[in-house]
């Protein structure tokens, strides 16, 4: 079972509702986290049960984030909107920065959301197994 989170700009949520109900069926079998808005809107049209946290601008990217550092999360899905300023761009980046630093993948349009999704129904992420076992920082 994987950890995955869900996060969209408004103007990508309705591609994130989309996305979602298309592959609610590889979903369903994991444990689901989202911002705010982005979960309320999943959870209106299927019958996933995801975590929620704030909303993006009042803190749920670094919420998210935080799950990022404590390696509790495997996998973030975040339709970003490449074409409207962001009140909370600092977040946006500090969130996409803490993924680099601890080789969370990310997919942060639909078609690598796409290839990600297959991936998991695939098994191929079985790797995030052994990398939970490692913990920078701790066993360093
Ligand atoms: O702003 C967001 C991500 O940066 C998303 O937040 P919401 O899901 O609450 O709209």
């Amino acid at each position: 079972m994987l950890k995955i989170a869900f996060i969209a700009h408004d103007r990508k949520k309705d591609e994130m509702v989309n996305f979602v109900t298309a592959y609610e069926h590889v979903f369903v079998g994991h444990q689901l986290y989202s911002t705010g808005t982005t979960g309320q809107r999943i959870m209106e049209v299927t019958n996933l049960s995801i975590h929620r946290y704030m909303s993006g601008p009042l803190g749920g990217d670094q919420q998210i984030g935080s799950m990022v550092a404590m390696d509790e999360l495997d996998l973030i899905i975040f339709l970003r909107d490449p074409l409207m300023a962001q009140p909370h761009e600092p977040d946006i980046t500090a969130l996409l920065r803490l993924c680099d630093v601890y080789g969370i993948p990310v997919a942060t349009n639909i078609a690598t959301a796409e290839i990600l999704v297959k991936a998991i129904d695939r098994g191929d992420f079985a790797w995030r197994e052994l990398v939970h076992k490692y913990k920078p920082g701790v066993d360093e």
